[in-house]
């Protein structure tokens, strides 16, 4: 670590990059010192192009052939792991054993076990883990908490649903239609959020079991198997409260959550990529049905409610608050326990859903 400011290193080229590119460089303790291609082209031409929008004031970072030359490196504090999710096993071990903090995408793994083993080989080499969830830094979620008690009451019923509508050439040929890379489709690369929000809803409590269903099957042209296209879940938690939530790639944009309880409920619909605005929003209800004789009418009684805060690409925003997180538990010294917990939480109930609907929707107890 030099000084304070966290030296960033990024493993390959991957569109995401780009935004956290400019996220460290709004973070005021961060740069990017290096980026690693498999090829140097592509690095070069990365780092070329992030540059001429959003120059690094500490100068342009090195390119690099090769993920493992990266690693090497002294001018590299912590990595930012966006590859497709197959290949992180390997290189979040190898990030750990290089001394290196992780920043790594989502979902994080295939399987429990391969997530397991790489925050506890973070753990082992005394490196923060954190997944790239990006909303779990938004100021919008911790003013929302106290809202629950005061609109929802005693919380009943979550629905979350997060979507879009790829296309034939992204059914074709994106990473997340090809099983080698992205075994769990749109459950990982969608789902992981649906279930983030779910969790949070619940202060972290796992449910006691889920039942899910693939719905649509998409197989991009180079892949071996399908993975799932359009997906849902129903999850069960000790004292009745339900959860359920829908994933797709076949389905045009939407991002919605309902929170529902005995005395009402709150909504938004933009919980992971938020609206070009300078607010983030979300709306409390407590309607009623008043009934007069023969006249029934119901009362819609919406409350808004907001924080100021931009989407993207600015100083304040999620993705920006996210590397400074990071880049302020580097610069202390003290890991935190708490974002390696969540995403092992995460993988544990996607992986539960995966196996309800692998089994034709069978009960899975946690
Ligand atoms: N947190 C967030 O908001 C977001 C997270 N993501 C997550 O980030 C990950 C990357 O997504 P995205 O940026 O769209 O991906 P891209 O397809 O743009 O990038 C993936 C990168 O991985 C590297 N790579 C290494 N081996 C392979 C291989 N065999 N096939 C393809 N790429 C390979 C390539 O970099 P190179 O050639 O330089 O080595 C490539 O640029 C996904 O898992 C996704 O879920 C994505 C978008 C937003
Ligand atoms: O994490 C992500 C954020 O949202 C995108 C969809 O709009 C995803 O595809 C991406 O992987």
């Amino acid at each position: 670590m030099a000084d304070t400011t966290c030296r960033w290193g990024f493993l390959s080229t991957a569109g995401i990059a780009r935004k956290n590119w400019k996220a460290i460089r709004l973070s005021g303790n961060g740069t990017v010192s290096a980026v690693a291609s498999r090829s140097q082209n592509a690095a070069d031409r990365f780092i070329d192009e992030c540059m001429q929008e959003v120059p690094m004031s500490s100068g342009r970072p090195a390119a690099v052939e090769g993920y493992e030359a990266l690693l090497q490196r002294d001018d590299v504090d912590a990595v930012y792991i966006p590859l497709p999710t197959s290949m992180r096993l390997e290189w979040v071990l190898k990030a750990a054993a290089a001394g290196k903090h992780v920043l790594c995408e989502k979902p994080i793994a295939g399987t429990l076990s391969d997530a397991q083993q790489m925050v506890d080989a973070c753990r082992s080499h005394g490196v923060q883990f954190m997944d790239g969830v990006m909303f779990s830094h938004s100021r919008r979620l911790d003013a929302m908490k106290p809202d629950l008690a005061k609109f929802c009451g005693n919380l009943r019923r979550i629905t979350t649903q997060f979507t879009f509508n790829g296309g034939e050439e992204f059914n074709r040929e994106n990473i997340r239609t090809d099983s080698r890379l992205e075994p769990h489709g749109c459950l990982g690369d969608l789902g992981w959020y649906t279930i983030r929000m779910i969790l949070w809803a619940m202060d972290f409590q796992l449910p006691e079991s889920v039942t899910a269903r693939t719905l649509r099957q998409l197989q991009g042209s180079a892949s071996p198997a399908g993975v799932p296209g359009e997906f849902s879940a129903e999850l069960f938690f000790a004292g009745g409260v339900t959860a359920s939530f829908y994933n797709s790639f076949v389905t045009e944009h939407s991002q919605l959550v309902t929170l529902s309880g005995d005395a009402g409920y709150i909504s938004l619909d933009d919980f992971v990529l938020p609206s070009y605005s300078s607010e983030r929003v979300w709306t409390g209800h407590q309607n009623y049905l008043e009934i007069d004789n023969c006249r029934w009418n119901m009362q819609a009684r919406p409350t808004r409610r907001s924080v100021n805060e931009y989407p993207g690409g600015e100083p304040n925003a999620q993705e920006v608050n996210m590397v400074r997180t990071f880049g302020d538990i580097v610069g202390s010294g003290q890991l935190d326990p708490f974002w390696p917990e969540i995403a092992i939480k995460n993988q544990t109930v996607l992986n539960a859903c995966r196996e309800s609907a692998d089994n034709d929707g069978a009960r899975v107890t946690l």
